[in-house]
């Protein structure tokens, strides 16, 4: 049989993120396995009915995760680390959050997504063997209920390419090593009557080296001749194949499934490949990363342009749903806006009626037409003033460094001055008051009353530990994105839109829909509350333009540079009102500068031109001595220092303390000249570092960078800590702080 209409993963937190609440409740002692798995077991039962009942062809298992499918591959090639004394599910909760004695694995983007997954860690001693039957499991589990999968797996290649390499290693020299455990798998899906399998290989949407595309040509010829296997699809997404196009379909495989919404020219390239005559081939044309409803007309022309090239074309998502909400039809949006959308639920009846479509029935597409036809012609959508006004704006640059730093030497701040990153921890007490400020039982009065009293114990606090320039904490912000689209128009924000960031920590991205402006001043009031409690310099807390949109749903009918320049102007007046109401400093936080580079780097010079120019555009027109900071976390930051250096801050704040301060020789080797706070406290982990620990670092930091510019700080927000680990931390950190600062002439 021919795979059909399908769908390349689902969502797996549950609608109302059931599976993250059991796993909560499962670290804190509070359920045992057997009511976590059984979460996990009737969340995967609803997926496949609704998936069934939708009338999807061919039904994907094993898209389910208790951590992460990374995680879970290294697992089931018995990679993780061992820890004695500890249950399998421990030892893999272990891996994915660390231990008292053991820290966590590495976790970081799924390729340009918000997604994060951990990071298997190989050197030239690691043995695959086939430890795990997750995929079986989950098979078996499916049939029981009358359903047959598709079980999806990471491919060996993009597995390797994703894994890091103990000491220098090269993961990819292991390939040859793990293809027969593939292999073993492969012939035990095939023993229990599995027909298909998904092999996903996403790591071939950005530059590849020749060894690279050598690996990809090896691994498929071997698996494809391995003798007892299911079918293989093999699935590339988050963009074109490039050369792996070419390689996968000269291959012995079965079926690929190509992103054709990513990258428009690359249908063209799939058009124009020849060896796909005897291959199914999905076509990727329902979006798995936005949610916007699909054009039909332009899905099935792009389906239909490769009818003759392939043995067979049925419809598909671009990638897996995992990246959108579950559900539009639960919210509760403006009807117009909603009739726009499509989130996973939706995308599933989608692909199911436009490969009727394809096939040559005609279905109805009346509601999708008119709702796409209504969108593209929706005057309102549109704002004269913020186009008007960004038409007419100066030129964005602020004056020389030397002359600013000059004017801000008026703060007053000592060498290696000490500050936080923005967020301190947000409580239960918090959480709750917002809770009930959102179910109505706190009224507004109550809810400020609450949140500044919240302010003030952190103000106290910082003071208290001797800090140097303050922050108000952030207890208002349910989240650094969600919180200003709340207060621009052009934004929606959904109640229950979450999808997975990490582990059991989800987001709700607001949806960008029309022209951005902000109708009134968001976070003044509480910075202006919170300077009036200490004479020390309150830092203003920003999100910027280039976040802003990393982590929301945004418009798809005009470049995303354009989009990026209306929030950079709604955030700039921001910056202003800050100003004026007597803030010296100013955070806008850019920890998506990198997440939104694109995978290929031929598109690099471009997506730096409109980021970097936004966050000018918001950060510039403001007095000398007004003193910007920015900040960046999660990423491999060195094919973005040219950019950060680009974006002229007077500070920059960057994750470091993992890697040992590594960035700092980046960063002065691209000639980067003004203030750098590398982190010096890990705060993803527990543990308190002690002051000699962070002093140590700290040296090596004005080892590497003149004293005069190097600030002192922790990596990240501390929103998701706790106070028990955050006081001590920060005790040591200004500590460490006073006895280097000593140590200097
Ligand atoms: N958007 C975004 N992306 C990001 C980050 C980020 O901060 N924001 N940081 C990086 C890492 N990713 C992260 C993603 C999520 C969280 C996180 O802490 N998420 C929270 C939810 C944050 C939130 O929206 N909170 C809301 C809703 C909280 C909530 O769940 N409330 C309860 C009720 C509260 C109670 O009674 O206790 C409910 O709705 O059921 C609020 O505070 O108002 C979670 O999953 O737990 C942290 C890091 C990269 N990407
Ligand atoms: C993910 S970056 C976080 C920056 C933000 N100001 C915070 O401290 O939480
Ligand atoms: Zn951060």
């Amino acid at each position: 049989m021919t795979i059909g209409t399908t769908v390349l993963g689902y969502p797996r937190i549950g609608p109302d993120r059931e599976l993250k609440r059991a796993l909560e409740r499962y670290w804190a002692g509070k359920i045992d396995e057997a009511a976590l798995l059984a979460v996990g077991r009737e969340l995967r039962r609803r997926t496949w009915l609704d998936l069934r009942d939708a009338g999807l062809d061919s039904i994907p298992s094993n898209t389910f995760s208790h951590y992460d499918h990374v995680l879970d591959t290294a697992e089931l090639f018995g990679v993780l680390p061992a820890r004695p004394g500890l249950s399998p599910l421990d030892t893999y909760f272990a891996a994915a959050r660390g231990v008292q004695d053991a820290p966590a694995l590495e976790m970081t983007k799924w390729f340009d997504t918000n997604y994060h997954y951990l990071v298997p860690e190989l050197g030239p001693d690691t043995e695959f063997t086939l430890a795990g039957t997750k995929p079986l499991d989950e098979y078996r589990e499916a049939r029981a209920l009358g359903i047959e999968t598709r079980p999806v797996l990471v491919g060996p290649v993009t597995f390797l390419l994703l894994s890091k390499g103990i000491g220098g290693f090269r993961p990819l020299d292991l390939l040859d090593a793990l293809l027969p455990r593939y292999a073993d798998l492969l012939a035990r899906l095939h023993d229990e009557g599995v027909e298909w399998v998904q092999l996903d290989e996403p790591a071939f949407a950005a530059d590849r080296t020749e060894a690279e595309l050598n690996a990809l040509i090896r691994a498929y010829h071997w698996l494809g001749k391995t003798s007892a296997r299911p079918k293989l699809l093999v699935a590339g997404y988050f963009g074109g194949l490039g050369r792996g196009l070419g390689v996968l379909a000269r291959s012995p495989v079965d079926a690929l499934a190509v992103d054709l919404v990513s990258d428009e020219s690359f249908v063209d390239a799939v058009a124009a490949e020849p060896a796909l005559r005897d291959k199914e081939l999905l076509a990727g044309v329902v979006d798995g990363r936005n949610v916007w409803r699909t054009d039909p007309q332009r899905a099935l022309s792009r389906a239909a342009t490769l009818l003759g090239v392939a043995k067979s074309v049925s419809v598909s998502t671009s990638c897996s749903l995992l990246h959108v909400p579950y559900d539009v039809s639960r919210e509760d949006l403006h009807p117009r806006l909603a009739s726009w959308l499509s989130f996973a639920r939706q995308k599933v009846d989608e692909v199911v009626l436009l490969g009727r479509a394809l096939r040559g029935e005609s279905p109805d597409l009346t509601a999708a037409r008119a709702a796409v036809a209504d969108r593209a012609s929706a005057a309102e959508l549109a704002d004269s003033s913020v186009r008007d006004r960004l038409a007419a704006l100066p030129d964005v640059g602020r004056a020389p460094y030397a002359e600013r730093a000059a004017a801000q030497a008026a703060l007053g701040l000592p060498p290696l001055p000490t500050t936080t990153i923005g967020s301190f921890p947000q409580t239960p007490d918090v959480r709750r008051a917002r809770a009930a400020h959102r179910a109505g039982t706190l009224d507004d009065a109550g809810y400020i009353a609450a949140m500044r009293a919240e302010v003030e114990r952190v103000i106290r606090l910082q003071e208290e530990l001797g800090l140097d320039v303050l922050v108000h904490g952030e207890p208002e912000r349910n989240d650094m994105v969600q919180y200003f689209a709340e207060q621009l128009t052009g934004f929606a924000a959904t109640a229950h839109g979450w999808v997975q960031s990490y582990g059991s920590r989800c987001v709700r991205p607001p949806i960008l829909y029309g022209d951005v402006s902000r109708p009134a001043p968001m976070t003044v009031e509480w910075a202006r509350y919170a300077q009036g409690l200490t004479a020390k310099p309150v830092k203003g807390m920003l999100t910027g333009p280039v976040t802003i949109l990393a982590w929301s749903f945004v418009r798809d009918d005009q470049p995303l540079g354009e989009t990026a320049r209306q929030v950079a102007l709604a955030i700039r007046d921001e910056v202003h009102d800050l100003e004026a109401a007597g803030i010296r400093v100013v955070q806008v936080d850019e920890p998506a500068l990198r997440e939104l580079l694109p995978l290929r780097a031929r598109a690099h010079r471009a997506y730096f031109d409109w980021a970097v120019s936004a966050f000018r555009l918001a950060t510039s027109g403001i007095a000398d001595a007004t003193q910007i900071h920015t900040h960046m976390c999660y990423s491999e930051f060195g094919e973005v220092l040219p950019a950060i250096d680009a974006l002229d801050a007077d500070v920059t704040s960057i994750e470091a303390a993992r890697s040992k301060m590594e960035v700092l020789t980046d960063l002065n080797a691209g000639g980067f000249g003004r203030g750098v706070g590398p982190g010096v406290y890990d705060i993803h982990s527990p543990r308190v570092p002690s002051a000699s620990e962070v002093g140590a670092l700290l040296r090596t930091a004005v080892g590497a960078v003149p004293a005069s510019r190097v600030w002192v700080n922790p990596d990240c927000g501390l929103k998701t800590r706790g106070y028990a680990e955050v006081e001590p931390a920060l005790r040591n950190l200004v500590a460490a702080a006073r006895e280097v600062r000593a140590e200097l002439d």
